[in-house]
């Protein structure tokens, strides 16, 4: 589609120094910025750059794709997108000494996330006294060392504001303490072009996130501002927009629009209704000429999506028509994929040389996934299964037989041994396969699948290659592999999405489908839940209008009869 450039467009690509541009869901925010920085690349000099931050991994996929809409080749050598964690993380790999005086090392979220569940004490002041002590950064801290840093030396203010003159900054209105502290000081040294959507604030229950942010930029960085207000260039009917801004602003009643669709069921027609929505949407939109279209699945509650993905998986039957499963695939807590990713690496490793050893490994590899799901959300269960998966590895280290039938069951498959053929891929579906035979570990299989989501197949597959290449064996597979996801995960541009997406609505921020479903539980992932928040639930009011914003073409909204309606009369 060609690019409309209205009056106030042309003003900002005219304007100079700071600028804020607010505007609504699909406004043009991220292409009047790519515009903006077209129309300044010519001016760079030689070795300057111009900064693209954003939130998150995401986000820097869909800017990358507008690059590659709007920009030459040589334009987008000339753009470097990052999220705030890989620019600070770069920033503090090689600069960090100067704070402490000794390099720094960063104990990534997954590492963290074990030493926190282990640790008695307050974690957050642990934290910061392994950053300000130690030198040794947590993810959530690395922003706060990075505004230290350029804090105090104008020096490396100064190099930043001569590589990067102009600096565009993503979703303004999410920026945290530290990140306000980044932008502030990189505001004295080159010229910030912040985008911005008041409601699209969905994190401000955090307490460094001050709703009042761009009040604060207005205040003490002074931009010209403009307002693209509410043009919608993403569902360019409109439909969609003005649905979710009515129920963002609690109007009744609900406007009438043809894109987006509101369906009520009896708790005992959830699956069929939800499957049906599903379906329905798919089906919708291949028939308006979009071959393999994009829809994403959204609940407010990992459980819900869970259950979701159960229902998706089975046939159901909907007013007497069959519905078969349908192939989707889940968002989900990258980190338990990559701890499930790395059993599968640890079964790898198994040789026919001595059984104990490999399988020790996997089963600690195992109980270190169960101690991660824990720490996210514990429960009786996870705690269970790290007790008896550490045991089982104790056992099987003394060269006795485990208790539990998993243990059994995998020492008698590696006494058996599994033959690898050094193709990588076939054998990594081999070792994974191995993790669905086996009794209870289902769990870890379906995670361990997810490992596709990551861009970091082929990392891992060349690297598995090049270790059978020296060895003949896969022996190192698992470091390997979790290295990769771990750097993957955090530091990548996100997938583009494809087929069917399932994911939590905090997830779908900065994404776009062709089509949505939301879907609200009868006790989980309530849209409104006077136990969180109280009516008239302003911030879940921002989060449905996120979501509903996410499609281009359809949305449908899956709610059971009995729910609190989402506009009041
Ligand atoms: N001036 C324009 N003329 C025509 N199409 C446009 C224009 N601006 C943006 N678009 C198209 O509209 C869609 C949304 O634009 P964009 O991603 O820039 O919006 P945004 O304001 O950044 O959205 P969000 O805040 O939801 O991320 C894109 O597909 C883009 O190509």
């Amino acid at each position: 589609m060609p690019i409309e450039l209205d009056e106030q467009r042309e003003a900002i690509l005219d304007a100079e120094g700071h600028i804020l541009v607010l505007g609504g869901p699909g406004a043009g925010k991220t292409t009047i910025a790519l515009l903006k920085a077209k129309s300044l690349f010519p001016h760079l000099q030689p070795g300057q750059k111009l900064l693209f931050l954003s939130f998150s991994r995401a986000a820097v996929r869909q800017v990358l794709k507008g690059c590659q809409a709007l920009l030459t080749a040589e334009e987008r050598r000339a753009i470097e997108v990052k999220t705030y964690h890989a620019f600070c993380l770069e920033l503090l790999q090689s600069h960090g000494k100067l704070l402490t005086g000794r390099p720094i090392t960063i104990l990534f979220p997954t590492q963290e996330r074990l030493e926190k569940a282990r640790f008695e004490g307050d974690w957050d002041e642990e934290r910061q006294h392994l950053a300000l002590d130690q030198a040794r950064y947590c993810f959530d801290l690395l922003a706060r060392g990075v505004a230290d840093l350029i804090e105090r030396s104008s020096r490396l203010r100064d190099l930043l504001g001569s590589c990067y003159p102009t600096i565009i900054v993503d979703e303004f209105q999410d920026t945290d303490d530290e990140q306000w502290r980044i932008v502030k000081e990189l505001a004295s040294v080159a010229c910030v072009f912040c985008l911005a959507d008041r409601d699209q604030r969905i994190f401000d229950y955090r307490d460094d996130i001050d709703p009042r942010r761009i009040e604060s930029l207005q205040d003490d960085v002074a931009p010209r501002t403009f307002d693209l207000g509410r043009d919608n260039h993403r569902s360019p009917h409109g439909g969609i927009l003005r649905y979710a801004d009515a129920v963002l602003r609690n109007l009744y009643p609900l406007p009438d629009v043809d894109d987006v669709k509101l369906v009520h069921c009896w708790p005992n027609a959830f699956s069929s209704t939800v499957h049906a929505a599903v379906l329905w949407t798919l089906s919708k939109l291949r028939r308006q000429g979009i071959a393999s279209p994009s829809v994403a699945v959204l609940a407010r509650s990992n459980r819900l999506v869970e259950q979701i993905s159960g229902i998706l998986s089975e046939p159901h039957q909907y007013n007497g028509t069959d519905l078969p499963p349908i192939d989707h695939s889940v968002v989900w807590d990258a980190e338990l994929s990559a701890a499930a990713g790395a059993v599968v690496a640890s079964i790898m490793e198994w040789s026919d040389s001595g059984a104990e050893l490999p399988v020790t490994m996997t089963l600690e590899a195992i109980a270190n996934y169960y101690e991660l799901k824990n720490a996210t959300s514990p429960s009786q269960a996870a705690t269970a299964n790290v007790r008896k998966f550490k045991t089982a590895a104790e056992k099987v280290r003394e060269g006795s037989t485990p208790r539990n039938n998993a243990g059994k069951e995998l020492l008698a498959a590696a006494e058996q041994g599994l033959e690898f053929k050094g193709d990588p891929i076939a054998d990594w579906r081999a070792a994974r396969g191995l993790l669905q035979k086996v009794s209870h570990l289902e769990e870890l299989y379906r995670q361990s699948r997810l490992v596709r989501l990551f861009r970091a197949t082929d990392t891992i597959g060349g690297g598995l290659a090049d270790l059978w290449l020296t060895k003949g064996n896969y022996e190192g597979a698992t470091q390997l592999v979790s290295r990769t996801l771990e750097h993957e995960r955090l530091i990548a541009a996100d997938q583009e999405p494809s087929g069917c997406m399932l994911m939590s609505m905090h997830k779908s921020k900065g994404k776009e489908f062709d089509g949505v479903v939301i879907v609200e539980g009868a006790y989980a992932g309530l849209f409104f839940d006077p136990g969180r928040e109280q009516p008239p639930f302003e911030r879940s009011r921002r989060l449905l209008r996120v979501a509903i914003t996410r499609a281009r073409t359809n949305v449908i909204i899956v709610r059971q009869t009995n729910a609190h309606p989402l506009t009041d009369q």
